[in-house]
């Protein structure tokens, strides 16, 4: 020990703490290709080691991809996801979560509106999830068209015991509208139901997932029990049910694109002239890569103008490249300030389209959220904004006469000017100061079918006839 005392003053803290670990034993822990190695020095012998490997959790290196729980009330949704948690927690995947931590989610603000949900995280072995579980259908419609998780694909709850209902009826519409194509069928609480019950539930979701325009006879089903896995008893129809839905997440939901592997498209924020130099636009790349020499076009605000990226600028330093995500400006060539406004869309050349009216799946607010205590018929005019633009829009109620406060709808937007918007892309209705409502465009009005077109004109006279009659009567 004295020895060792001595050797303390002159030896470097790593050569210490090595020959603390070969005199008394000890352990080494480094991550090797995302495993836990841990070497063990035993005091009896320094030729004794033996090595420890456990998988590091929660490592970002996998590909990501959200998903979330959809189904009518008390089809298990929230079990479920406690379920997944813990099946996954026992072999070091995730983090258990239990029933009551996820239905007492904190409540989140997205654009006015109040959504309760739980974002929960856990991987398999091939990707890394996240994962969104709300406790009432109201919370749903919000959270599906405000996005506040975006799902790449869903899991559909349906409790074998009671068979597809009204709400998983309309969860799975509205997820077909804002385009989550892939969804994986979970047919819960088969310990309380006969095999032929969990049959015809079966047979019933395939039809009605077919119907609402989902290949409803491929479509994954997983059978089983979710209370069972989260109590960990019948493991058939438990845990291994589990195990079963997360191989079909992971093969049937795939990986979305990242956002760096698309053409790039930045909203313009500002303009400005630089003596000597040019033009230079500002803003946020939202997707892809720009680089110096990149051909790019302008669309918005009735024009479409192209030009070439001469340099890139992040903090006042040149750039080789700007990524999705970088606030930066672009030198562009031969186009005058006064031709760019904000609210244009610089993107790669022929990527995006303007378009001049669309549909959309809104959600009005009600007046506890801010929004307008009145109800509103066709053809009201309100602003919209979306990215860094505005402009003002024309309502057209396809399928009902008025839209409530509170209530979700489809609705038809006419553009007094056409700009760039995308199938998904998300959007906010004011009127004056008033926040009316919040959407999802479902449709760009380009790729409409003449059927579809003249549906929507079909809407608008029943509309217009409604209107009059209410006018008479
Ligand atoms: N027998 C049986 N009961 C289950 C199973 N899974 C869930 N339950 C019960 O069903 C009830 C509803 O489950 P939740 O997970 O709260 O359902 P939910 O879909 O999240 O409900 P909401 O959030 O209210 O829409 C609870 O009492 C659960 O214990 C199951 O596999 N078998
Ligand atoms: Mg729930």
């Amino acid at each position: 020990m004295a020895a060792w005392m001595s050797a303390r003053v002159i030896l470097s803290p790593v050569v210490q703490r090595t020959i603390k670990q070969i005199l008394f034993g000890g352990e080494i822990t480094k991550y090797h290709h995302n495993v836990k190695v841990t070497k063990w020095f035993l005091p009896a012998s320094n030729f004794q080691r033996c090595y420890a490997t456990e998988k590091k959790v929660f490592s970002r290196d996998k590909p990501h991809c959200n998903v979330g729980t959809i189904g009518h009330v008390d089809h298990g949704k929230t079990t479920l996801t406690a379920a997944i948690t813990k099946v996954l927690a026992d072999k070091a995947l995730a983090k258990l979560k239990g029933y009551a931590e996820i239905d007492n989610a904190p409540e989140e603000r997205a654009r006015g509106i109040t959504i309760n949900v739980a974002h929960i995280e856990y991987q398999t072995t091939n990707r890394h999830y996240g994962h969104t579980d709300c406790p009432g259908h109201a919370d749903y419609i919000k959270n599906m068209i405000t996005g506040t998780a975006q799902m790449d694909g869903a899991i559909l709850v349906v409790a074998a015991t009671d068979g597809a209902m009204p709400q998983t009826r309309e969860h799975l519409l509205l997820a077909k509208q804002i385009g989550i194509n892939h969804i994986v069928v979970f047919i819960n609480k088969i310990d309380a139901a006969d095999q032929e019950m969990v049959e015809l539930v079966e047979m019933e979701i395939r039809e009605l997932m077919t119907e609402m325009g989902y290949d409803g006879d491929n479509a994954p089903v997983v059978k089983g029990s979710a209370l069972c896995a989260l109590e960990g008893k019948n493991p058939e129809i438990g845990a291994d049910s589990i195990m079963s839905l997360l191989e079909n997440i992971d093969s049937h939901i795939p990986t979305p694109t990242r956002e760096l592997d698309k053409p790039f498209l930045l909203p313009v924020e500002n303009v400005y002239s630089i003596p000597g130099r040019g033009t230079v636009v500002t803003g946020r790349l939202e997707r892809g890569v720009i680089k110096k020499g990149n051909e790019c076009e302008f669309v918005g605000h009735n024009k479409t103008m192209k030009s070439t990226v001469t340099g890139v600028e992040m903090f006042h330093q040149i750039l080789e490249e700007a990524h999705a995500g970088d606030q930066l400006g672009a030198l562009v060539r031969g186009i005058k300030r006064e031709d760019i406004r904000r609210g244009m869309i610089m993107c790669k050349p022929g990527s995006v389209k303007a378009q001049d009216h669309v549909e959309a799946q809104v959600y009005i607010l009600s007046k506890e959220e801010g929004g307008r205590a009145k109800p509103f018929t066709s053809y009201i005019q309100l602003q919209m904004f979306s990215r860094t633009w505005d402009v003002a829009v024309q309502i057209i109620i396809p399928d009902k006469e008025m839209v409530m406060p509170g209530e979700d709808s489809k609705l038809v937007l006419r553009l007094f000017k056409p700009m760039v918007l995308e199938q998904g892309q998300r959007f906010t209705l004011r009127d004056g100061t008033l926040t009316l409502g919040t959407g999802v465009v479902t449709k760009v009005m380009l790729g409409l079918s003449e059927k579809e077109r003249l549906l929507i004109v079909e809407g608008k006279r029943a509309c217009q006839a409604a209107a009059a009659t209410a006018q008479t009567g």
